[in-house]
């Protein structure tokens, strides 16, 4: 049987650089890729690739606010943060059109205390970037605007606590609609998970699979002509020691960069999303690690695994606590700056942040409560604050 292929969003040149994005500006200034480039991609969606991949990461500091939680994760944080104001008759109830409501009213009062000194860009639901239509509130202040791809996790067949991401039927006419909303980037998250070498997780099939399926989702976002970031999230939540997170850190990411050679991702734009590398809570060493030790741990597991062509890395928070993401990425950036050459680590692309938990935590429980000018300084504060940390300070 024969199929119709698919052409890519920018066989025609005219739909090129009709947005309006700042990065795009900047598309005369890059030499002539075809010169260096052996990509399937043609030169200007290159460019424009390179570019806005470029953007996300500069000026140093800049990093990406991630608010791309599924509705019912958007629902059950609400209602985690209104936990303990209920009165004698139980926690509030909504019906579906209030809870729709109060999504699109959180984001709205989100996404105006965001500036482009700080964030660089912001990650979107599809609720909110199709149907609530809130992306161009954010790309009139320069930030970009990025969607999630991923879909539901479904249960590896053989090994029923690892994952298999849906998503990658569907995965390029959603992207094609959501660049046409907007979207000059998209992310898809793989969990992975990290125990023991004893309890044997991850196994080497959830490896395979969460390599290609994330090498395939990087392709076809270019295909649809956004950047893809790629985030494998390796789990802390077991027993695994700083040193064994380390190993699967540096296996899972080299794993992903061969498949996509494989299926001829072009590096240069693209964005990689991991976790900091650490001991799972089940670990003894867990009470008394310090951010030193993540950050040697994380550099040298960037420095290991990444190709110098990815232009940045871009940190999740995993659920941290505000304060401890933060320090986290500040101790990485004080260690990269306090190194010399031949260190490695004076090698290393922008390292800042796409956190959504360790931004917004706070804030939620300052909007439940009807509190914006709380809500305001709480996320000023953490954007700012995570800005000074994607710088060292
Ligand atoms: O709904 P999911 O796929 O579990 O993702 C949860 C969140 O994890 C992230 O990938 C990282 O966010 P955190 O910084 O809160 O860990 C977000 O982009 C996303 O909203």
């Amino acid at each position: 049987m024969t199929s119709t292929p698919v052409p890519n969003t920018f066989s025609s040149p005219k739909n090129l650089f009709t947005s309006s994005d700042n990065a795009l500006d900047q598309l005369d200034t890059l030499p002539d890729l075809g010169t260096f480039l052996d990509s399937h991609l043609s030169p200007s969606v290159a460019k424009e690739l390179i570019t806005t991949a470029q953007a996300l990461v500069s000026s140093r500091g800049r990093g990406i606010y991630a608010t791309d939680e599924s509705p019912e994760a958007m629902d059950a944080l609400f209602q985690a943060a209104e936990a303990g104001d209920s009165d004698e008759q139980g926690p509030k109830t909504y019906s579906d059109s209030e809870r729709r409501e109060r999504r699109k009213e959180w984001k709205k009062d989100a996404y105006e205390v965001m500036s482009s000194e700080f964030v660089s860009g912001v990650i979107l639901s599809s609720e909110t970037l199709l149907d609530f239509n809130l992306g161009p509130s954010l790309t009139s202040k320069g930030i970009i605007v990025g969607v999630r791809a991923h879909g539901e996790l479904a249960p590896l067949p053989t090994s029923p606590f690892e994952f298999i991401v849906q998503g990658l039927d569907n995965l390029l006419s959603n992207l094609q609609a959501a660049r046409a909303a907007g979207a000059r980037f998209s992310k898809w998250r793989a969990p992975i998970a990290c125990t023991s070498p004893a309890l044997e997780l991850p196994s080497q099939v959830s490896l395979d699979v969460q390599a290609e399926t994330l090498a395939m989702f990087a392709a076809i976002s270019q295909q649809a002509g956004l950047v893809p970031i790629v985030e494998p999230d390796v789990e802390f939540s077991a027993d695994a020691s700083l040193e064994r997170s380390v190993e699967v850190h540096e296996k899972a990411i080299g794993m992903i960069y061969a498949r996509c050679r494989e299926h001829g991702v072009l590096l240069e734009g693209t964005l990689l999303k991991p976790s900091f590398p650490q001991p799972g809570l089940k670990h003894p060493s867990r009470s008394n690690i310090n951010p030193k030790d993540i950050a040697l741990a994380t550099v040298t597991v960037i420095s290991r695994s990444v190709p110098s062509a990815v232009p940045g890395v871009v940190f999740l928070s995993g659920g941290l606590p505000s304060s401890v993401a933060i320090s986290y990425l500040s101790a990485v950036n004080a260690l990269v700056n306090s190194s010399s050459a031949p260190s490695p680590f004076t090698r290393l692309p922008p390292l800042t942040f796409s956190y959504g938990r360790a931004i917004q935590g706070d804030a939620i429980k300052h909007w439940v409560r009807g509190d914006k000018d709380s809500l305001k300084a709480s996320l000023e504060d953490a954007c700012k604050s995570c800005y000074r940390a994607a710088k060292g300070e």
